[in-house]
């Protein structure tokens, strides 16, 4: 697998605070990895480093072989953040087409992206009469317009049942076998099964980095939140 990001000594300081505090890692496409961590911990800043349009960030962050932020990356990165970003009074298909005239991206690809995240029901329903589950899914269609090679969602699932979430999470594995690297992040720990790799944060430091099996034998233990507060009492940040 090749390896879509590379972070050293990633640090990011705002208002006087060390929100990251050196943090280095790989993300290889082909995979999900999750990023988990309390409330605060520092995921979206560090998502918003690795699209580039964090301020205050020091370190190296190299994306698809271009430093973060580069022009060249803006179509081939996908990024969802927390705030659902669709427009309310418009149907799911005419945001799709609005989005893909800004990308320059065809047609045909409207309606794949609503096959990809189930919504092809729906394409016609305005936003605001979908469910919260139907408008987070649209607002992952739009981040998947320009087909890009990393997609990197901020807390897709939150509050969402759990036939959705597993549904969600079907998805962005499909996306990854295509050969994207997909990166989500979560502050549920149970979540941490459905990834192939794990990034643990907290406040601000990555405490863990490796497959959900191997994060809890190291720490000799049957699930990932006893993995996390055992390297968290064991002094790991
Ligand atoms: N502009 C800012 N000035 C000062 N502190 C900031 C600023 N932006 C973020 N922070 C702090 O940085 C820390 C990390 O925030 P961030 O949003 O990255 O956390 P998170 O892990 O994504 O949290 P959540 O899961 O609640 O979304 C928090 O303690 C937050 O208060």
């Amino acid at each position: 697998m090749v390896d879509a990001v590379r972070v050293s000594g990633l640090t990011v300081v705002r208002g006087g605070h060390q929100v990251l505090r050196g943090l280095g890692f790989t993300l290889r496409s082909g995979e999900v990895t999750g990023l988990l961590g309390p409330s605060g911990c520092g995921k979206s800043t560090l998502m918003r480093a690795l699209v580039g349009v964090q301020a205050g960030v020091r370190g190296e962050v190299t994306v698809l072989g271009e430093p973060a932020g580069s022009r060249s990356l803006r179509h081939r990165i996908g990024y969802q953040t927390q705030a659902v970003s669709v427009y309310d009074d418009l149907s799911v298909r005419e945001n799709l087409r609005f989005f893909a005239r800004v990308l320059s991206v065809g047609a045909t690809r409207i309606d794949e992206v609503l096959e990809t995240t189930g919504l092809a029901p729906k394409a016609d329903a305005v936003v605001s009469a979908l469910s919260g589950g139907q408008r987070s899914r649209a607002s992952l269609a739009v981040a998947l317009l320009g087909d890009p090679d990393l997609l990197v969602l901020d807390e897709p699932t939150v509050g969402l049942d759990p036939v959705l979430r597993a549904e969600l999470w079907g998805t962005f594995h499909a996306i990854a076998t295509r050969g994207a690297a997909v990166l989500v992040s979560s502050h549920v720990m149970d979540e941490a099964e459905r990834c192939e790799r794990l990034l643990l944060m907290r406040e601000g430091l990555l405490i863990a980095d490796g497959t959900p099996s191997s994060i809890k034998a190291d720490a000799g233990v049957g699930d990932i939140e006893s993995a996390f507060l055992a390297l968290v009492r064991g002094g790991a940040a």
